[in-house]
């Protein structure tokens, strides 16, 4: 029942948004229109990690398999990774893994030009984790997809002189100071699980270039690449990505588990920039021509 105080002190969630606004920027973005691409492994790879079955998806030679549970399974080693880089943040504080659940509506598209558009409005990135978006019980063929809008990130330092960039937009991490020969040690002590020397349970295999953290500059607006997913496909943004809130396609809300690590502090878990349209102008927007509207048009998923 509401209390005759409401209103007056913001509710948790609320108080969360107000955090998220004051911590925002803002930057300007040009018209311009990207067309939406169909998600695949190696054109995503600059930005993160594409989790779908290799066999199914025609992906074989990227990762390693091994037989497990008594030869009625195929282990597919590796799919993404899970790096916490929290330690680099200014905070130090330690980050846990979590695991949320976000029911995403449908998007509203505008009509452009005969198509149809999303307008991209903010973009936001984890520096320190990498984010992994789990679509459930979406059927591959169904009318229900999703939208990853991902960009680079600009160096600081811009060739091309743009003062806004000269200066990181958020706090930096400290550079990492040297470990000591102690440390180094202990660091490659054996693993207990696999009787070798590293830490990992699984033995090793490619990394996607984007799986590596990203620096601090701004998004590349020059540079935004949009990439429709099936309900079959699940996606990981590399550590600090700056990517466009997810976006459901179709008529249904699409319920995705999403798994990164946090540390509770705001302005080390979640970065955003908001896009201003440059004067007279209508900003950044996907053309989802082929992928939204009859089944035809989506063939190309
Ligand atoms: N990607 C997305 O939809 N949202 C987030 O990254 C978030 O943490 O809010």
């Amino acid at each position: 029942m509401p209390s005759d105080d409401e209103g007056s002190l913001p509710s948790c969630g609320n108080l969360w948004l107000i955090i998220k606004a004051a911590l925002r920027k803002t930057i300007s973005a040009s018209s311009r229109v990207v067309r939406a691409e169909v998600l695949d492994p190696t054109t995503f790879a600059p930005f993160g990690d594409v989790i779908q079955n290799p066999t199914t998806h025609g992906d074989l030679p990227r990762l390693q398999r091994i037989e497990a549970n008594q030869g009625s399974a195929t282990k597919w080693l590796d799919v993404t990774k899970m790096r916490d880089w929290y330690d680099l943040g200014q905070s130090r504080k330690r980050a846990e893994v979590a695991m949320n659940m976000f029911v995403c509506k449908p998007r509203q598209l505008v009509t452009k030009a005969g198509s149809a558009v999303f307008p991209v409005k903010i973009l936001e990135r984890h520096p320190f984790t990498p984010q992994t978006f789990l679509p459930l019980g979406v059927d591959k063929a169904a009318e229900t997809c999703y939208l990853v809008i991902v960009a680079p990130t600009l160096p600081l330092r811009s060739r091309k002189g743009n003062d806004e960039n000269l200066e990181p937009p958020y706090p930096v991490p400290s550079p990492r100071r040297k470990r000591s020969l102690r440390e180094r040690l202990l660091g490659a002590r054996p693993n207990l699980f696999t009787n070798d020397s590293s830490s990992r349970t699984t033995p090793a295999s490619p990394v996607s270039s984007g799986s590596g953290r990203k620096g601090p500059g701004l998004p590349d607006l020059e540079n935004i690449r949009a990439f429709v997913a099936r309900g079959d496909q699940a996606i990981t943004y590399g550590a600090g990505t700056w990517h466009a809130p997810m976006v459901a396609l179709g008529q249904k809300a699409i319920d995705f588990v999403v798994v990164q690590y946090m540390n509770g502090v705001a302005i080390e878990d979640c970065q955003e920039c908001e896009l201003e349209a440059e004067s007279g102008g209508d900003g950044l927007a996907v053309d989802l021509e082929g992928f939204v509207g009859n089944a035809a048009a989506r063939a190309k998923l």
